[in-house]
């Protein structure tokens, strides 16, 4: 039995059994089978951000219950849990959420210069009108009460929390066949006015989600030649940090 039992009963917060308890969820660990590990590390690998590929067909509620157990077993600050995931499948919605996206999209592209202006406007950034599904993924800044273990010292880390469910998600859907596209060109408070998301919650992400039988090999933008892979190596940094201005 855990060395911890003698502690039980010590305290009013510490009630005698949970000691115990804690120990029984102890479970086996070790590096997963060969094959299992090729599969997470191709899901890593070949995952892709999906702007076009989409196919009409709507997803199966199984499968789409599926998607958000995966992000909702995510790691979060304190556990905190502050996700929420809002579905729009209505075209109607998609619509005024493209509308937001164009105007600010037409922002962004008034931000580069010259030749990166015109490179930009060639590419498409969004596929909220092609995909069938819609996940506004939101972080709610007030799960928990005003004292999150984890967070008392970085606000951001329920952000951070919430991204980790984004991330399970979009590979969890890539072993499912599934596409995923990221969109971020908005005014947040546009996108909160059509879903009626309340003032002390944030978007964290609108995830495009559709079937697809097609991905790009490597990142799209670095097929389209916006921006290639750094090399890992000049990532990596021993003991301290290093210089990496060239980046
Ligand atoms: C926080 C955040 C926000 C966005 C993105 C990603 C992330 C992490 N990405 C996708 C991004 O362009 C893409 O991940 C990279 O180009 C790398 O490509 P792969 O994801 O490896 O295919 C993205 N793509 C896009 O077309 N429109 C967008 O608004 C955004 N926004």
């Amino acid at each position: 039995m855990p060395v911890f039992e003698n502690l039980a009963g010590t305290s009013p917060s510490s009630p005698a059994k949970a000691p115990a308890q804690t120990a029984d969820h102890l479970v086996a660990a070790g590096a997963f089978a060969e094959e299992e590990r090729n599969a997470v590390y191709r899901a890593i690998e070949t995952r892709r951000d999906v702007r076009d590929q989409f196919r009409p067909d709507p997803l199966p509620d199984d499968l789409v219950r599926r998607l958000l157990e995966a992000a909702h077993s995510a790691p979060s600050v304190g556990f905190m849990q502050p996700w929420n995931f809002i579905l729009v499948r209505q075209s109607q919605t998609r619509e005024r959420v493209w509308q937001a996206f164009h105007q600010a999209n037409e922002e962004a592209c008034a931000m580069f210069e010259g030749d990166r202006r015109a490179q930009y406007q060639r590419l498409k950034l969004e596929g909220i009108r092609k995909a069938p599904l819609s996940i506004c993924i939101t972080c709610d800044t007030k799960r928990g009460g005003p004292v999150v273990l984890g967070r008392t010292h970085n606000p951001d880390t329920d952000v951070y929390s919430t991204v980790c469910a984004v991330q399970n998600l979009w590979l969890a859907a890539r072993a499912e066949g599934v596409g995923v596209g990221w969109v971020s060109i908005f005014h947040e408070d546009a996108i909160k006015s059509i879903l009626g998301i309340p003032e002390h919650v944030k978007i964290v992400a609108w995830l495009c989600i559709g079937y697809v039988d097609e991905l790009y090999d490597m990142p799209e933008l670095a097929v389209k030649g916006w921006r290639d892979r750094l090399p890992l190596d000049k990532l990596v940094f021993e003991e301290g940090w290093q210089d990496c201005d060239d980046m």
